[in-house]
């Protein structure tokens, strides 16, 4: 059982087994959405590997401030953006995410592949160790959904870096649900390039959320 809040948001009863978390309605990408977050991750990408002139970059930083306010009148409250929820984008809409596509999504677990960009760039060419932590934690959240799992948020999350992962290079992230417990659900991850070579390996414990835990 659900029941509409003001802000168009359902908040859920226990039964449905989300907490306190509100159900909140598909907004669907419209046909400019995916290219829309493409060039803002290309700006992304060269915000970080330029090095612009003073004078053009004066400029360039009045036509992001023009941008930024172009959008700001289309703010909206948290589910009500296209961005997170649209599966079939890269990073499912969300600049936030890594820009990968789930290419399995079921019981048996998640798949997901991807690059890492320069936006990404630790150092020495490699993708920085904190961003990582961020592509898993994401694949853990959607294989606890795709096993059929409660709702449930991130106890812990241990990653092992068992080699240098490289920008620019396909990858492929698989993870699945290794056990339950009651509340608890372990689930596990490898990070591999396309030969198969391990970059690195993680899991987590996610833990169902009871009545009322945001
Ligand atoms: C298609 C689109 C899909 C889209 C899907 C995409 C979704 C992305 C999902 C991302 C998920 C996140 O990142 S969530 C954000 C990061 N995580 C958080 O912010 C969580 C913050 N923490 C909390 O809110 C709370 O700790 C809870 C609600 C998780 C748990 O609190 P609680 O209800 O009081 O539970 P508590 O009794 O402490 O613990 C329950 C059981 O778990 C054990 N436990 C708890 N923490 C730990 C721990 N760190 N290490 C070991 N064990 C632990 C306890 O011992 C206990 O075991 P036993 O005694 O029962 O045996």
């Amino acid at each position: 059982m659900s029941e509409q809040t003001a802000d168009g948001t359902e908040s859920v009863t226990d039964g449905e087994k989300r907490g306190g978390f509100p159900r909140f309605r598909h907004t669907p990408a419209g046909p400019d959405f995916g290219r829309f977050v493409e060039a803002m991750r290309r700006l992304q990408d060269l915000a970080v590997s330029t090095n612009v002139p003073d004078d053009v970059l004066a400029d360039i930083a009045t036509q992001a401030e023009e941008l930024a306010d172009r959008l700001t009148p289309y703010e909206v409250p948290e589910g009500k953006s296209p961005a997170g929820s649209n599966i079939q984008l890269p990073g499912r809409g969300s600049l936030l995410m890594l820009p990968w596509m789930v290419e399995k999504f079921d019981t048996e677990g998640v798949r997901s592949t991807g690059v890492f960009r320069r936006y990404h760039l630790g150092g020495n060419g490699a993708a920085h160790g904190g961003v990582l932590p961020l592509l898993f934690d994401d694949v853990f959240g959607m294989t606890v959904h795709a096993g059929g799992r409660p709702i449930s948020r991130t106890g812990y999350l241990h990653i092992n870096y068992r080699a240098i992962t490289p920008l620019n290079t396909q990858l492929v992230i698989e993870g699945k649900v290794d056990r339950v417990e009651g509340r608890k659900t372990f689930v596990s991850a490898r990070l591999t390039d396309l030969d198969g070579k391990l970059l690195a390996d993680g899991e987590a414990l996610m833990i169902e959320l009871l009545p009322g835990q945001p």
